[in-house]
């Protein structure tokens, strides 16, 4: 079948919004002049590969694309918050030099620490991904904090993770361009953590330790080096429309020691934020500043975003068309690994319990989950925790004696069958070899393997 391709000529400030279906793909060429995607610059004739995606190709100085395939739509846009996202950038970039200035004088290299917060939808994660790569771009090397597990950005849904940014975000893959499993070892590879549930609220007590944890491992990092330290870190958060109810925000710029909020397109939860802020004593030094919505971002249906996860999943174990991952198909006996959960299973969020009443110490409990049908399609989390010595009782008690809380997930696999009869488990996994009296963390993110 003949694709059509369409030029399109920005003029400078201008952006070319393109929506492309899942199924449908298209593909994108500069043609002439200079460009970018969300911050990270496009190589003049390379072709670019989008599929089940929206985005923007900006252009400061305008530039002419060529698009092959068909987009479900595909507009130029001249009113762009670009002016207002550049600001930002400036002043973190200034706040970068002085730091790295107090660094070479011996001093403590303590650069920008952002935070981003707004809505569902509201252009978060793409504000974060143009700071990081504007960032990048100069020379520095970020930390970028993903704490939202709503989606797998950086490996699989139910994450959180932490990334040293040392190259742009890719445009066709994004950050899961950094979480190539096999990589792990490599200083690019992102630190990533099980959490198990899509929304914060499900478990913050849980959510909260594993944000002490990230922040325990960046300090380390920055301690460690200085140039890291001053280019700071930039933080994703799950979009919420109620901050003044929001238990993980306030925990996250504490422990993240954050100095600058961003609320994206909402003028109600900025000036929530900005009392809250004010409120506290430890609130000093840290200024909280607004950003508008692009009028670009787009509304996506929970359809959408089921679909985005399973391809983000699917990206995990099989890789992009253009840098494709082979995954190994194992076979696990019950007896040589052990699974663990934190927390119950079903937990009501916070915002259900009567007035009052707090959450229960079962949040954090680390009890045993025996295998069984219903971990079929379940994402595990493989972590070098304690493994079991022969003779174990698989009983675990309820103090997390195995120290799992906080532990980094190593990789994921994923459950396609669970044989009762002869007690085994058939697993997907990135990384080829046997898990032998391994730790799993369960979570309850599932992904249903399908062929397209
Ligand atoms: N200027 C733009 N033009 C076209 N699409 C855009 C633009 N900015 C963002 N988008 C797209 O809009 C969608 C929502 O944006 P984004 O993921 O940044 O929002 P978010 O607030 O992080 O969402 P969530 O709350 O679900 O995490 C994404 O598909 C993103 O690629």
């Amino acid at each position: 079948m003949s694709s059509t391709t369409k030029e399109w000529t920005l003029q400078a400030g201008e952006e070319l919004r393109v929506e492309v279906d899942f199924g449908q793909s298209v593909e994108l060429r500069l043609v002439s002049g200079h460009a970018e995607y969300f911050g990270a610059e496009l190589g003049r004739e390379a072709v670019y590969t989008l599929s089940g995606e929206n985005g923007a190709v900006f252009s400061w100085e305008g530039c002419t694309l060529a698009v092959t395939g068909e987009c479900a739509s595909a507009y130029v846009a001249g009113e762009t918050p670009m002016a207002s996202f550049i600001n930002l950038h400036v002043a973190a970039q200034q706040r970068r030099a002085a730091a790295h200035r107090a660094a070479e004088a011996g001093g403590a290299a303590a650069g920008p620490r952002i935070l981003i917060v707004g809505p569902e939808d509201s252009g978060k994660t793409s504000l974060a991904r143009l700071l990081l790569n504007y960032a990048v771009r100069q020379g520095e090397t970020p930390v970028f904090v993903n704490l939202d597990p709503a989606d797998g950005k950086v490996t699989v849904p139910g994450t959180l993770a932490a990334m040293a940014m040392t190259k742009p975000v890719d445009i066709e893959c994004g950050f899961m361009g950094y979480a190539v499993p096999s990589s792990s070892g490599l200083p690019d590879a992102p630190l990533v953590w099980q959490f198990g549930h899509e929304d914060p609220a499900a478990n913050p007590q849980l959510f909260n330790l594993l944000v002490d944890g990230a922040a325990a491992a960046i300090g380390r990092r920055m301690a460690a080096d200085p140039w890291a330290a001053a280019s700071g870190v930039i933080v994703d958060t799950r979009g919420t429309s109620d901050l003044a109810q929001d238990k993980v925000v306030m925990h996250a710029v504490d422990a993240l020691g954050i100095d600058i909020v961003v609320v994206v397109g909402n003028e109600r939860m900025f000036s929530v934020l900005e009392k809250r802020m004010e409120a506290r004593s430890a609130g000093a030094g840290v200024s909280v500043v607004k950003m508008p919505r692009s009028g670009g971002v787009v509304d996506r249906t929970a359809l959408y975003k089921q679909q985005l996860n399973a391809k983000a999943v699917k990206q995990y174990f099989y890789g992009t068309p253009r840098e494709q991952v082979a995954s190994f198909s194992a076979v696990v006996n019950f007896d040589d690994i052990r699974i663990l959960r934190i927390g119950e299973d079903v937990v009501a969020p916070s915002s259900t319990l009567p007035l009052g009443e707090e959450r229960k110490i079962t949040d954090t409990l680390v009890s045993a989950v025996e295998p069984d049908e219903s971990l079929v399609h379940s994402l595990l989390a493989v972590t070098d925790g304690p493994r079991r010595t022969d003779g174990d009782s698989m009983a675990v008690d309820t103090a997390d004696p195995d120290g799992v809380i906080g532990i980094q997930a190593l990789g994921f696999v994923s459950v396609s069958k669970v044989e009762m009869d002869r007690r085994r488990l058939i697993i997907v996994s990135p990384v080829p070899g046997r898990l032998q009296k391994q730790v799993l963390l369960y979570g309850n993110t599932k992904w249903v393997e399908t062929a397209t």
